[in-house]
């Protein structure tokens, strides 16, 4: 590992992360180099920004090409590119999601989300899950669960409760006339990849039309094909009133978006000047967005993941260890649930050249990007054996 750069970083670094001892300097796929060019099976894809895969020449090109005929266009003038986006953004969005604020972060969707929620409802009540995850802004990370990620910065916004997942009649005792909103994820990730049951997500759609309260679903890291199909909403047969995406949806390009349905744009209360953001729908992350859902489609990534993922949790469900207590997932968002803290395991998956994460004390999460071929996938999976004997 290059000692100089490393000891530079940690000299100016702001010290909030935990970090491995590997300097990752180039990536092609689903692979990665590090600056001694030993090579490393991707499981983690950026946290699930890569699924389209690293040192894509589509992206490159798209930037190159925008950047030399605009970068930033804020968004109190139009920009083809954008409006390119954005009805691309209608046509592959679940029914009934025709209107968009575009943003720079997944943390920054929900914040946005939360805002037209209480703006349309005139509510101010906020329901997330045990176990859910936002983002760390002050209004997303009020609806994280995690107490050590909330606390230290407490207070933070009000009216914001949590209940159990996958317990509709938890759901059912705390939406009230109060509930502005309930936000879930389909898929549990960094909270330990708990999957959503479909009668859960149904019921739940059910309780907030009856009641009045808009249903957020958070797709920031299920969304673009993770889960074996473009957005994990497909498979639960439901239309939130707000989906929040960012993550792979530019590529690796920081972006974020607030899909919003009829019930945001016909209740009248979306004025303008009620929000808004500096870097939001810039020509440059538009450019890179539309090549990322260009090579999703044309690539069938989804599709892959599906195959992809049931064929590694077939394979790690046949694992007999001791260690491993449950494998669970969608499409390639796997979690193996272990019988032990997992960062040990994570550090023996590093040095035989797996990067891997965690979702939680005791689950190594396996994420990586949807262009991994067979191979690399199952080395990666022979590797997780080996280390999980
Ligand atoms: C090392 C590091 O920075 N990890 C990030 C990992 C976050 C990964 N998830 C982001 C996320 C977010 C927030 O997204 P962003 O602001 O990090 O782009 C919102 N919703 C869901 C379902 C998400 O999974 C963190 O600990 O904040």
């Amino acid at each position: 590992m290059g000692t100089n750069l490393v000891e530079i970083e940690n000299q100016y670094t702001s010290g909030v992360y935990g970090k491995r001892p590997v300097e990752i300097v180039r990536g092609q796929g689903a692979l990665l180099w590090d600056a001694e060019g030993r090579r490393y099976i991707d499981c983690m894809a950026g946290h699930g920004v890569a699924n389209i895969g690293h040192g894509r020449t589509e992206i490159a090109a798209a930037l190159a090409a925008q950047a030399q005929r605009l970068t930033t266009c804020p968004e109190v003038v139009y920009n083809d590119v954008r409006a390119r986006l954005l009805e691309r953004l209608a046509q592959v969005t679940p029914e009934g999601l025709n209107n968009f604020f575009l943003c720079n972060s997944g943390t920054e969707a929900v914040e946005g989300a939360f805002k037209f929620a209480r703006l349309v409802t005139g509510r101010t009540g906020i329901i997330a899950t045990l176990r859910g995850f936002h983002g760390r802004s002050m209004g997303a990370l009020s609806a994280t669960w995690e107490k050590h990620y909330r606390e230290p910065f407490a207070p933070l916004i009000p009216d914001v409760s949590h209940i159990r997942y996958n317990d509709l009649n938890a759901a059912a005792n705390a939406i009230t006339e109060d509930t502005a909103a309930v936000i879930i994820e389909l898929v549990q990730a960094e909270g330990g990849v708990h999957v959503a049951q479909e009668e859960y997500v149904q019921g739940l759609a059910a309780l907030c039309r009856e009641r009045g309260a808009l249903l957020i679903i958070d797709e920031i890291q299920t969304g673009f094909g993770r889960t074996g199909t473009l957005f994990a909403c497909e498979q639960y047969g439901v239309q939130p009133a707000i989906l929040c995406l960012a993550k792979s949806l530019a590529g690796g390009v920081p972006m974020g978006a607030v899909c919003l349905g009829t019930r945001v744009m016909e209740s009248g209360h979306i004025s303008k000047g009620s929000h808004g953001s500096t870097f939001g729908g810039n020509p440059l992350a538009c450019a890179a967005a539309l090549a990322t859902l260009e090579i999703l489609e044309h690539e069938e990534l989804a599709n892959r993941a599906a195959a992809l993922g049931a064929h590694a949790q077939q394979r790690l469900r046949s694992m007999q260890s001791p260690l491993v207590r449950e494998v669970r997932g969608r499409g390639l968002l796997i979690g193996i649930e272990l019988t032990k803290r997992v960062q040990p395991y994570l550090e023996a998956l590093c040095e035989r050249g797996v990067l891997a994460l965690p979702a939680g004390a005791n689950v190594l999460r396996l994420l990586p990007p949807l262009v991994i071929d067979q191979t690399q996938l199952d080395e990666a999976l022979d590797i997780v054996q080996e280390v999980l004997r």
